[in-house]
């Protein structure tokens, strides 16, 4: 793709503000300085000036940066405007910008220009996209590690080592009349194709941690009626999200709230109490209830505390027992169950504590963070199975094995990959990325 046009856009959030920053990118980035701000100063030094209008008018004062290729964000021409942050002068600067025959950018295109200029690699766009989405300590940490090259240096390392395996089977598809030397030397490829699939192995078993700080974990509170589901919600949440009353069958939609527990951003569900009616309406939202409950990665499923025989009615994984309304219960609670009052408090610290420790067995750090990562290295993994299942095949079927899975790093780091995958990841950025 060839860039002949220049870009601008407003590069911090709408709206009114003390300051806002318009970023240019283009061959004519310079001749915008040249034009209104009375030329372009120093390289990467900010400038007061005044921003004047082909017919002298002023339009604002503010700050000018001139970044010069190849030395700036895009590689390309860069002028970073700061402006007052009003809709009028946005609207003025954009309308004379657009005169001046620059576009609007596109969502992400500053970044996918900086991606074909090759100031970051795609899996670095990725982090750059996730930063800028993080909304708990985790996923900034997280995509902080992916932009600063995480993924890329294991894909790389995982490359050099491939390519390493695929030398010697080369070497030995060059001796073709030698009897025993090929094979001797196509051997040697195998601990390397060995070791590389024990990683990629590895990572892929990691990935649904990665995948959840992303993405984030959802959380369904399940549980027979009244036994105060929503009571719960509300006292995680810290404000009534939910309707609490003494009659069963409150509950119909499922009610979702969003908010970080252990540094994970959790979507925590209240759903209808399951139990057999003859109300339409409630069969409904039972039906709802026991999808969400059955879809969430994690279950709190509430019992009724003050009632004395306790039975945990499902084995299911990533469940948490609760005995809610151990206010009023006289019996010792029986193994397994963790006892809380969403009236009182009683039991909470420890129900929380209980909970902090299920999302963190979700997982720690991992460096494949999307579905996208994790589709290219299961297939990576089956191409080098297949090689170190057949050691002896023709080292030809072998190299050329080994090829296709060189092909699926260099598409994770985005050296080949297609234009389709390209616009969904860039697309995803806001406008002014
Ligand atoms: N004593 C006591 N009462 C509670 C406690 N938690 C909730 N309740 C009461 O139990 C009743 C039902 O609470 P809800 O939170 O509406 O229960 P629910 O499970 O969401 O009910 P449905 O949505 O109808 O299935 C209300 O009157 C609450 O005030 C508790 O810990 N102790
Ligand atoms: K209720
Ligand atoms: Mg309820």
């Amino acid at each position: 793709m060839s860039h002949r046009t220049t870009i601008f856009a407003r590069s911090s959030g709408g709206g009114r503000a003390g300051v806002a920053l318009f970023r240019i990118s283009g061959p004519s980035a310079g001749e915008v300085l040249d034009r209104f701000c009375g030329g372009r100063g120093e390289p990467r030094q900010a400038r007061l000036v005044s921003v004047r209008l082909d017919d002298g008018s002023l339009l604002d004062q503010g700050l000018a940066i001139w970044f010069p290729s190849p030395a700036s964000f895009t590689g390309e021409d860069v002028v970073e405007l700061h402006l007052h942050g009003s809709p009028a002068v946005e609207r003025r600067l954009f309308e004379a910008l657009t005169e001046a025959g620059l576009v609007a950018a596109a969502a992400g295109e500053f970044t996918l220009r900086a991606f074909e200029a090759g100031k970051l690699d795609l899996a670095q766009a990725e982090g750059l996209a996730d930063l800028l989405e993080a909304e708990t300590e985790a996923q900034r940490r997280q995509a902080l590690g992916q932009l600063g090259g995480r993924l890329s240096k294991q894909a790389n390392d995982w490359r050099a080592e491939l390519i390493k395996a695929l030398a010697f089977l080369e070497a030995a598809i060059d001796f073709p009349d030698e009897e025993d030397i090929p094979q001797e030397i196509a051997e040697r490829a195998m601990p390397t194709l060995e070791n590389v699939l024990d990683a990629m192995q590895r990572a892929v078993a990691a990935s649904s941690a990665g995948r959840a700080i992303r993405e984030g974990t959802t959380v369904a509170i399940t549980g027979p009626p009244n036994v105060g589901k929503s009571s719960i919600l509300n006292r995680l949440a810290g404000e009534d999200r939910a309707i609490v009353s003494e009659r069963a069958g409150t509950t119909r939609d499922v009610v979702a709230v969003r908010l970080s527990i252990a540094d994970r951003l959790v979507t925590l569900l209240d759903t209808a109490g399951i139990h057999e009616t003859e109300d339409e309406i409630e069969q409904i939202g039972i039906a709802r209830a026991k999808t969400a409950a059955n879809q969430a990665d994690l279950r709190i499923v509430v019992a009724d505390a003050t009632n004395p025989s306790l039975a945990r009615i499902t084995q299911a994984p990533m469940t948490l027992f609760v005995a809610n309304k151990i206010d009023g219960r006289k019996e010792r609670l029986p193994e397994g169950w963790v006892g809380v009052s969403a009236t009182t408090g009683a039991g909470w610290a420890q129900f929380e504590h209980c909970l902090e420790a299920l999302l963190q067995g979700e997982g720690g750090a991992s460096v494949l963070t999307r579905d996208r990562h994790v589709e290219l290295v299961r297939g990576a993994v089956a191409v080098l199975e297949r090689c170190v299942a057949h050691a002896h095949v023709e080292p030809e079927i072998l190299a050329n094995e080994v090829s296709r899975t060189l092909r699926r790093l260099d598409e994770l780091v985005g050296l080949v990959t297609p234009d389709e995958v390209l616009g969904e990841i860039f697309s995803s950025f806001c406008i002014g990325k």
